[in-house]
């Protein structure tokens, strides 16, 4: 595709380096005397294993953070930001791992209402036209009059890398931009930025975990390793290998776990026509039937936003049905607490933090939830022992490699990776007959990735039924033993892994997608 140039000559891709940069959080280093530099027009990885310092970092240059000491370079002037704002203003933008736009209003209005100059009385038909020509001169677009609430995550987050270019930014920083996207839309607004950088256009910034993004689309790169710098270099010549024992070191990794054969048994977890609707009554989780048996990995693929995250509430006891029921090894059973302690259901969903934790509680204490009332951590009278639960806490912090200052800290310090080791090590470690996964390792670091993975395939070589829900068909690839597509709340049969192919996989996922919302206007202005 040719573009025209979008800027005019004296809004060019600036330089950006960070000098000397230190923080601590109380006794945590999280960075430790951290340079990097990044060239004008460079498309620039950073890359680390959770909790190595890089959000730290980003927040240090967007302001979020006062380093304790070094200095941030914008085209060699030192900046001294206060916030996102004055960041702003010197052109330097963020994506956030969260969406930043309001789900009520349109696109249109998104962009509009972003812009610091944005008055209370607009002028809408004048700022249409204003969007029009931005928009025709933007590689990648997003329908401008839809509501960001009926926008699937792949778009929302398209239309928060528009915001920053709509904002007139040069230096853009990108915390694992594609991480909700599929496969092909990471490819397309990649590939577009990427040109962007090539023609002088803007310098990117990158936080990723994913190797081949980061090589097919970067040309240089920096690794933080425990808060320090331990190398950067040309990502186009460095090998994938080299890269990664920068960011962990000489440790082993963690050997994917054999499939081991079970024997065919009854099924455990059965899923009978449950279905779910949303606020305004229409129906998001429709007639899904489904059964596990024990030492079985269901996998169910599909698009963000096709009723995946309200299946996993109904299982979870946060949604109410409309229709169907569950049933553990035949007997009915009822998503409550009861239930789940007496069948044995574990489950980790998406977003943990705020799922799946309590936020201000300690490490210690979030992992002990599901037994703080067990007598393995009651004390005397049957109150709970503060003492068993940091004992039992610092036995698992270790066990699962969790990175925290201390057990008693408040579980939301912890950088993300961390949070879901912490509640995947409460959920797993008991004994789990059915366990219920969402996007398990969605952020996540190729390290714990393999660490989590593995641990899932042992819960079902332990006999096990699990439910694995997720956006990664490489993920569902690895692991499960049967795979079905969940689209528009419907579920498509279940299909054994080893007779079928990603082809047939994604041929459902975009087949069934082309008579949904996600087609068709996409590429519509206004
Ligand atoms: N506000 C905070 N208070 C205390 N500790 C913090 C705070 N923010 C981060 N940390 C700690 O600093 C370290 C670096 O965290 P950071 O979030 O920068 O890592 P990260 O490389 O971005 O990890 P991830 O890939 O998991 O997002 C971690 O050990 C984290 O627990």
């Amino acid at each position: 595709m040719t573009l025209p140039a979008t800027r005019p000559a004296d809004r060019r891709a600036p330089t950006l380096a960070t000098e000397g940069i230190t923080k601590t959080f109380g006794t945590m280093r999280a960075l430790d005397d951290v340079s990097v530099q990044v060239g004008a027009g460079s498309f620039h990885a950073l890359l680390g294993e959770n909790g190595a310092g890089k959000s730290t970092l980003v927040k240090c240059i967007m302001g979020f953070y006062a380093a304790d000491a070094g200095s941030v370079r914008l085209d060699g002037a030192r900046l001294s930001l206060h916030g996102p704002r004055e960041a702003q203003a010197h052109g330097i933008g963020m994506v956030y791992q969260h969406f930043t736009l309001v789900p009520c209003l349109t696109a249109a209005e998104n962009l509009v209402i972003a812009r610091s100059d944005a008055r209370a009385v607009l002028n809408w038909r004048t700022e249409k036209r204003g969007l029009e020509a931005f928009m025709g001169r933007m590689p990648f677009r997003v329908p401008l009059e839809r509501p960001v609430a009926e926008m699937s995550a792949g778009e929302k987050q398209k239309l928060e890398i528009l915001k920053l270019l709509y904002l007139d930014q040069r230096f853009l920083i990108l915390d694992e931009p594609t991480s909700v996207m599929t496969p092909a839309e990471a490819d397309e607004v990649l590939s577009l930025l990427r040109g962007m950088t090539e023609r002088d256009e803007i310098t990117v910034l990158m936080i990723s975990h994913k190797f081949r993004e980061v090589k097919a689309f970067c040309d240089s790169f920096t690794v933080l390793r425990r808060g320090q710098v331990t190398g950067s270099g040309d990502a186009r010549t460095t090998p994938v290998a080299e890269m990664s024992r920068m960011m962990i070191g000489e440790a082993e990794l963690r050997e994917r776990a054999p499939r081991r054969a079970q024997p065919r048994r009854p099924p455990r977890l059965m899923l009978e026509a449950v279905g779910a609707e949303d606020e305004a009554g229409r129906r998001i989780v429709d007639g899904v039937s489904l059964e596990i048996r024990p030492g079985e990995i269901l996998g169910i693929a599909g698009v963000s936003g096709n009723g995946q995250t309200a299946l996993v509430e109904l299982l979870s006891g946060q949604r109410p049905f409309a229709q169907g029921r569950l049933r553990i090894d035949g007997a009915p059973f009822t998503p409550r607490r009861a239930d789940y302690d007496r069948y044995k259901v574990f489950g980790l969903p998406e977003e943990p933090l705020r799922n799946a934790a309590a936020p201000r509680m300690s490490v210690a204490e979030n992992i002990a939830f599901r037994t703080f009332d067990k007598p393995s951590l009651a004390g005397r009278f049957g109150f709970v022992s503060p003492a068993r639960v940091r004992t039992q806490g610092e036995a698992l912090i270790r066990r699962y490699n969790i990175k925290t200052a201390s057990p008693d800290a408040p579980i939301e310090m912890l950088s993300g990776g961390n949070v879901q080791r912490a509640v995947l090590a409460r959920e797993l470690s008991g004994e789990v007959e059915v366990l219920i996964v969402a996007n398990p390792c969605f952020g996540l670091d190729f390290a714990s990735v393999a660490e989590i993975r593995a641990q899932i395939m042992e819960q079902r070589n332990r006999g096990a039924a699990v439910l694995l829900l997720s956006e990664d068909l490489d993920e569902i690839l690895e692991l499960a033993d049967r795979v079905a597509v969940m689209s528009q709340g419907r579920l498509g049969p279940p299909m054994p892994v080893d007779a079928t192919s990603r082809a047939e996989i994604g041929r459902q996922m975009g087949g069934q997608r082309d008579a949904g919302r996600d087609t068709g206007d996409e590429k519509s202005i206004i």
